[in-house]
Order: structure tokens, then sequence, then C-alpha cells
């Protein structure tokens, strides 16, 4: 891959609403973008999905500029790729960082599809030219908002809604949504808002039929999770505490989950991310892909990821305008009835437009190889 440039601009994007979980607030985005050219002119996008303020996991904005600058296209230059299954291997001696290593991953597996003309979807051996998605809500300022929030997306028809739980903002609230939506396929996600000490009180999920809780212990624990899932009927999904292939085999060898949650941007990237997928196939533990609040240059690589067949449950690739005004690409991701249609086009799929991209960015760097 004869690569001319890379560049990076960080973004800064208001969402149509502020999204708040068990650790903080997003409302207004800033995020990286990176485009790799190629001497061709063929070019690839990715997306940081690491957040301004380390609250998720230890990255941010900041952290992945830096390693991107610093380490990882210096890297890059040195050690000319053939292929992007390369890139993750290359990396690897550069300890954890994954969300700065998945952006420029993700734009190099996008550029080398674009190349050899082939949608990353089929690139990465997606199968499906269809997926089904669900949707997932914050904790709102009222339960009434929230009702109503669960009654719009059930009628747009996805096919599973998430909502966020955390101490105080619980039982009531599956119950209140249980009571008014008794059918629905609905899970909860605590984000690391308990500890052991909650076991009973989590325990009392168990009566709403979840399809799982997510996290919810610490974002770095395994062993707790074991102890936990021993106590729950609802299967435990784990987020926070996969990085790697690695982390998903120690968790289901300890029994502390019954689903995995892939996220691109947190397991270091597409090549990690389908090693993953791969494994739990043989381990029968079903995943499903994770959001990030991602524009759509992010939620295009979650669309393709999940057309592997490993897939089975509905992710949180929700529509674009379920958080912006006008997304960074053309067409946007649209659902209609809980399904994406995968596009077929080469690469991602959607063109970004740069017109607005610009309009976003608020500062820019580009790096040629010296
Ligand atoms: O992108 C989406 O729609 C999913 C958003 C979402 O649930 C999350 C985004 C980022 C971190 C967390 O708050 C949460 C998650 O843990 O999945
Ligand atoms: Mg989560």
């Amino acid at each position: 891959m004869d690569i001319y440039s890379i560049t990076l601009r960080a973004m800064l994007m208001r969402m149509k609403a502020p999204f708040t979980t068990s650790f903080g607030t997003e409302w207004d985005k800033h995020f990286i973008l990176v485009e790799v050219r190629d001497k061709e002119g063929f070019n690839g996008w990715g997306e940081s999905v690491a957040m301004k303020e380390p609250l998720y996991n230890e990255e941010t904005v900041g952290t992945n500029w830096l390693m991107l600058k610093e380490m990882l296209i210096p890297l890059l230059w040195k050690n000319p790729i053939k292929h992007p299954g390369e890139i993750t291997p290359l990396f690897r001696p550069i300890r954890r960082n994954n969300m700065a290593k998945s952006a420029l991953e993700g734009a190099l597996w996008d550029l080398y599809a674009k190349r050899n003309n082939q949608s990353l979807s089929s690139l990465l051996g997606g199968n499906r030219r269809e997926i089904e998605v669900g949707i997932s809500l914050g904790i709102e300022t009222s339960l009434d908002i929230l009702l109503s929030k669960v009654e719009q997306y059930v009628g747009e028809g996805y096919k599973r809604i998430k909502i966020k739980i955390k101490p105080g903002w619980d039982l009531h609230v599956v119950e209140a949504v249980r009571n008014k939506f008794p059918d629905i396929k609905l899970m909860a996600d605590a984000n690391s808002a308990y500890t052991l000490a909650d076991t009973e009180r989590l325990g009392q999920l168990d009566r709403f039929n979840l399809m799982m809780i997510e996290q919810p212990l610490a974002h770095d624990d395994i062993i707790d999770h074991a102890s936990l899932q021993k106590r729950l009927k609802t299967p435990i999904c784990l987020d926070e505490s996969i990085h790697s292939l690695e982390d998903a085999r120690k968790a289901i060898e300890m029994g502390s989950c019954g689903i995995i949650n892939i996220k691109v941007g947190r397991v270091g990237g597409l090549t990690e991310a389908r090693r993953i997928h791969d494994y739990c196939v043989e381990k029968e533990i079903p995943v499903w892909c994770g959001g990030m609040l991602e524009s759509g240059i992010g939620r295009a690589h979650n669309v393709a990821i999940t057309t592997l067949p490993g897939f089975t449950l509905p992710g949180d690739t929700a529509a674009s305008s379920r958080y912006w005004e006008r997304d960074l690409i053309e067409p946007e991701v649209t659902v209609t009835n809980g399904v994406i249609h995968v596009p077929e086009k080469a690469g991602i799929g959607y063109e970004p437009n740069r017109e607005l991209i610009e309009q976003f960015t608020l500062y820019s760097e580009t790096f040629r190889a010296s």
C-alpha cells in the first residue's frame, strides 16, 4: 500500500441531544478523523472513538492525537504494509492505545478495499446484505421522557432497546419500561456503576426478562463478573472489560459473561474485532456491535463488521439521524424497520462529505513519508 499522506482532523460536532450514562454526559462530541491517501489518489477514512475525557476508558482525543503523530504514523512510515491485516501485529509492541490504533487501521482497511474495488463488508468476510439493529437510550431527566423515547423507537421498528442504569435509576426504570412494553427485546447497560455489594439488587433485575445486563461491574474486571454471573439468571454482557482476544478468552473461560459487545475502537481495530468474533463463534458466545456515538465514518465501519455471521444480536448502530442533524457521509446511515441495507460500493460504502467535514474540523495536520 503506497501511502502518500495521512491527515488527522480534530472534529467537533454537537449531538442533537445530550447522551447521559452512569459516568457522564456527551453533547459536544470531540473526536479524530483519519484520512489516508495513496499515490494513486485513493483515500481511506477511519474514526477514533476516544472521547474528550477519559471516562469510558483511559484514552482521550489528546492521547490519541499524540500516539498517532508521535508513534503510530512514524511506525507505519518505517514499515510499509501490503495488507491492513498487518497493522495489528505491527502496532502490538505499543501497549494499549487501542482507539488510536483502530482509527488508523480502519482508514487503511477502507483504502485497501477501495483499491481493490471491494466493499469493506465483503473484504472482512461478511455475507449479509441486511443487518438488524437496536438503539441505545441514555439516562433521561424523567421516566416519562424515557418511556416516550422507547415508544418512538419501538414504533420505528428497532429490533432491541438498550437503556442505561445506575444506582437510583435502575429497578423502577426497568420495571416501568417492561410493564409498558412487555414483549420488546430489552437490555440494560450499567457502565460499571455497581460492585459485588450490589449483587442482591442486580438479582432483582432477573424478573424483567432482560436479554442481558451490560458491564455491571468495574471497567477492568473479569473475575468479579464471574462471581456475579453465577448469581444472576440474566446473561452478563462485557463491554469495557474486553480489549483483546485474550481478554475475551479469559472472560469466557472464567464464565464472566454470556455475551460480548464488540466495539472496533475498544479492541484496536477491525482485525482484532474479527478475531474476537471468530473465537466467540467457536465458543458459541453471541456477539453484537456496540457504538460510541460515532459519526457516519465510524458508523460505516460498524455496519461492515456487523455483516459477519456471528453478530447474531442487534447492535447499537442506529441511524445517523439518531445523533446528527447532518452526518458526515452521503448517503447517511438509515434504518428501516430496524434494518440497515449494507452498501455494496467499494470501501466503507458511504461517501465522506468533505464540505461538512471541513465545517466541523477544529484543526488538522497532514503527515507525509519523509
Ligand atoms: O453509539 C451508540 O448509540 C451507543 C452509545 C452507548 O451506549 C455508549 C457509548 C459510549 C460509551 C457508553 O456510554 C455506551 C456503551 O457503553 O455502550
Ligand atoms: Mg456499554
